[in-house]
């Protein structure tokens, strides 16, 4: 392909991107390798690029773009070099009309950039959000105590947490195969070290979902105690036990909930789990980075469905914590609405019988009765954590 089929390619494909983020299809992922798998003669060097410029694009543009022409017409104000493939070359996009109109710059649509700030997120760091991440690996220390790492990755404030440049083939070298190491973004890390699980206690992840957080648990655990992983989505779930047998992870049960039925099913472990983890489902504001689109998707109206059921996990969880036991609530987002705001009703009714119980990370900055994760303060992905402690 030629450098401006290329742009012609990734115009086309935002145009599928843009429908499904306001549809609530696939995600761009998806519609990219969807897009390939049916131009067989497009190489490698092609892929790489025209998802490149497809991202691009994608991170340039706040509001949701009117067009994928729109989106790329945004990229090609800021680089001269983008602008100059719409030369109307064969396979290539259209000369830029002069009555033509870029999609809006930005963080995100004008609503959501207004409850990030009423958040306490500067725009300037929430740019941030949209920097590519870096790949960063938990050492599993089920099966390692130490292990051969890849080349170029540093070590990270988590306990076993190195970092890796974006594009690192990490699936492909030794301790990967062997389940030596996983591939968990620092902040995911910090938040399972929040839960502070230890060998022999009972723990419930309420929220398991594939196990990302579950597998460090029960690395915390070093497989001796009981570690409940539950979540309603059967095709998550089911991914869980794989995942375990490769990480050596033999204590975790799976428990598959019904929805608005949860406590019924969980009735065994009532009052009795030492810790229990909420990471609840969220806006995902927090994880722009790995999925810029997601903030063309998000509704106010989406935003407090979340809301409500983060504060639903809250409810069923806490019932679930012995006295003395802990609480952690975790969302990937930036919004107090899924952070500090959850935790501050969370413990306003529930008088005396909880407190906060500040996780103590070596990272993140306080915010209300929890702590923020952040690109900007950690180098990790946007999270929330907050620690609570059952007093009767
Ligand atoms: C943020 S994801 C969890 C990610 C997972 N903990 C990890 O580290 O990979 C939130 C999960 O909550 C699950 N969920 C939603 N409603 C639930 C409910 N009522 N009870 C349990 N899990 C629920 C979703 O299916 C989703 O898998």
């Amino acid at each position: 392909m030629t450098p401006a089929a290329r742009v012609q390619a990734a115009i086309e494909i935002l145009d599928g991107v843009i429908a499904a983020a306001q549809a609530g299809g696939a995600p761009a992922d998806r519609l990219i390798a969807d897009w390939f798998r049916t131009r067989r003669f497009a190489g490698s060097k092609d892929r790489r690029a025209v998802r490149e410029l497809a991202y691009r694009a994608i991170r340039a543009c706040g509001e949701v773009p009117a067009s994928g022409r729109a989106a790329m017409l945004r990229l090609a104000s800021d680089d001269p070099a983008v602008s100059a493939l719409f030369d109307g070359s064969a396979h290539a996009p259209a000369p830029i009309g002069a009555d033509e109109t870029p999609a809006a710059a930005g963080v995100a649509p004008g609503w959501l950039e207004q409850r990030l700030e009423q958040s306490g997120v500067a725009l300037t760091d929430a740019a941030l959000l949209l920097d590519r991440a870096p790949l960063d690996v938990r050492l599993n220390t089920l099966r390692a105590d130490t292990a051969e790492m890849p080349e170029g990755g540093t070590r990270t404030v988590a306990t076993h947490g190195w970092r890796f440049p974006a594009d690192s083939r990490i699936e492909e070298s030794a301790a990967f195969r062997a389940g030596m190491i996983e591939v968990q973004d620092t902040g995911s890390q910090l938040t399972c070290e929040a839960v502070a699980a230890q060998p022999g206690e009972t723990v419930v992840d309420l929220c398991a979902g594939a196990g990302g957080k579950t597998l460090a648990l029960a690395a915390a655990m070093a497989n001796r105690g009981r570690l409940l992983a539950c979540d309603i989505d059967r095709a998550r779930l089911s991914r869980l036990p794989e995942r375990a047998t490769r990480a050596g992870a033999s204590l975790i049960e799976t428990l598959l909930l019904d929805p608005k039925r949860e406590a019924q099913a969980l009735a065994a472990v009532e009052g009795a789990a030492d810790a229990v983890l909420v990471d609840a489902p969220c806006s995902g504001t927090g994880t722009w980075r790995r999925n810029p689109e997601a903030r063309w998707r998000l509704t106010p109206v989406q935003l407090d469905r979340y809301a409500q059921m983060q504060s639903r996990l809250l409810d069923i969880a806490a019932r679930l914590v012995r006295p003395g036991g802990r609480l952690v609530f975790v969302t990937c987002s930036l919004l107090d609405a899924e952070g500090a705001g959850q935790a501050a009703a969370f413990l306003a009714n529930r008088g005396d019988s909880w407190r906060a119980d500040p996780p103590g990370l070596p990272a993140g900055e306080p915010r209300g009765h929890g702590l923020r994760l952040s690109p900007w303060h950690d180098g990790t992905d946007g999270f929330f954590v907050a620690r609570f402690e059952r007093l009767c």
